[in-house]
Order: C-alpha cells, then structure tokens, then sequence
C-alpha cells in the first residue's frame, strides 16, 4: 500500500533524511520509532508531500506520489493526523468533523455516526469550539477528521504525546479498534510497549535513516535496540 524507498530530505541547506525505506501493506499497523529529532515528524511532512523530498520516492497504492502537492496526496486516500492536532479552533466539533468529510476514495465507512459511535465523547462536545476542547478531546477530533476522509492510510504522528493515561488508554483502544476492521495506520509514538501488543511491524530512524525493522515480537525480545536506539 505505501512503500518509501531511500527518502531523502532538507529544511534549506540541512539534510535531515538520509536514507528512509518503510512498507505499509493493507490492513497493517507499522510504526516509527526513534529518538527526538531523528527524523519521525520530516518522513511524515515528506510522505505528505509538506516537504518535497530531494531525493528517493513515495508509492501510494501502486503510484508514484513523490513531489505531488499535499492535497493530491491526501486524495489519494492517506488521511493524517498531525503533530499538534492543528484542528480548527474556530468551528465546532462537528464543524471541524464535516469540514473533511469524503467518500472519494471509495469507502464510506467513516460518518458522523460512525465517528461519534468512536468517540461518544465528542458526540457530548459536538457544539463546543475547537478552542474549547481538553487535549485528548482534542487529539479525538484529529482522529475523527482523519477519518471523515475515510482514507485507505492514516498517519498519526505522535499519536498520544502529553497526554493523561486514561485519554491515553482510549487513543489505544480506538487504534485497536481500527486495526480490528483492517485499516492500514502508521503510527509515530513513545510507548514502544504499548504499540508492540498491536502493531505488526516497527521501523527504527536513527539520524535520518530507517536502521532497523522488524515484529513486535523481535523488538521486545531484543533488549539491546531499546538501548541503542530508542532511550534518551
Ligand atoms: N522546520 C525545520 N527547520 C529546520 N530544521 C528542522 C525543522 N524541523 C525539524 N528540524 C530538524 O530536523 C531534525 C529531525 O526532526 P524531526 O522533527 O523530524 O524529528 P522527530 O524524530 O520527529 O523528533 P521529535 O520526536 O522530537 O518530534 C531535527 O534535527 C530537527 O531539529
């Protein structure tokens, strides 16, 4: 489904990706793991088409998406969830939720029910503005309207940073649920132990290159990778 091969990337003149290779394949939950500033945010900004890459390339469901604008990208059907949510903070829940929605990739899986039946709480909030919203309620609307898209891909960077654990807990359970009805996701988080119990593979970015992949199973029986690649 997705494929990035040998991605590379810069903000002006600092190379920041060097070497970024990483699959995707239906129905499967991958993530990306590393340490602060190894590159996690800039393949997803360059996935997205938010940076253009300098070099290798980007397959989306059999095309080559590499250097398209991020709305052509996005229509492909890959819905994200970015790092600091960036919801609208002026409209309302539902606002912000039928602000996205699409059924042009096919599926008309996610509505506002669907949503709803999701996330109740953000049924309860649906009125409230953007603004007006916790965190994790927050981090749900940024779910919810990734999903209004109902994109074949959901990207989610940082999937549950600054977070409360029980709002935590929740993001999780959703993720489960989503991986339970075959939606492909990448995932960015910390909580390597957490993803491990669901997800099917990991990739490891050290400086700016994918180092290591692998299945929940290998990366938590081998100690030596959390030392030298994912503890600060
Ligand atoms: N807009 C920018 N301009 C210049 N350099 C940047 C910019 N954004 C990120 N960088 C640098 O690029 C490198 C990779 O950053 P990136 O945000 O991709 O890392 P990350 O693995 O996602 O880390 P984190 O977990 O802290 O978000 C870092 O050295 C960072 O300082």
């Amino acid at each position: 489904m997705l494929s990035v091969r040998q991605l590379q990337a810069s903000y002006g003149a600092a190379q920041v990706l060097f070497d970024i290779s990483l699959d995707v394949g239906a129905g499967e939950v991958v993530t990306l793991l590393g340490r602060n500033g190894m590159g996690k945010t800039t393949t997803v900004r360059s996935i997205m088409g938010l940076l253009r890459p300098r070099g290798g390339e980007v397959h989306f469901n059999g095309a080559v998406v590499t250097g398209l604008a991020p709305y052509r990208i996005a229509q492909t059907g890959i819905g994200l969830v970015p790092e600091g949510r960036q919801i609208f903070p002026t409209l309302t829940v539902e606002e912000n939720l039928v602000a996205t929605a699409s059924s042009r990739t096919g599926s008309r899986r996610w509505t506002l029910d669907a949503v709803y039946d999701l996330f109740p709480r953000l049924k309860e909030r649906r009125s409230n503005l953007g603004t007006q919203l916790s965190g994790g309620e927050q981090q749900m609307l940024a779910i919810g309207r990734a999903l209004m898209t109902n994109p074949k891909l959901l990207i989610l960077d940082e999937a549950t940073e600054g977070l409360a654990p029980l709002i935590r807990a929740e993001i999780w359970t959703c993720l489960k649920r989503l991986k339970g009805e075959r939606q492909s996701i990448l995932v960015i988080d910390k909580n390597v132990g957490v993803l491990a119990t669901f997800a099917d593979r990991h990739v490891i970015i050290e400086k700016g290159r994918s180092v290591w992949t692998g299945t929940s199973n290998e990366l938590m029986t081998d100690a030596s990778l959390k030392d030298r690649y994912l503890h600060v």
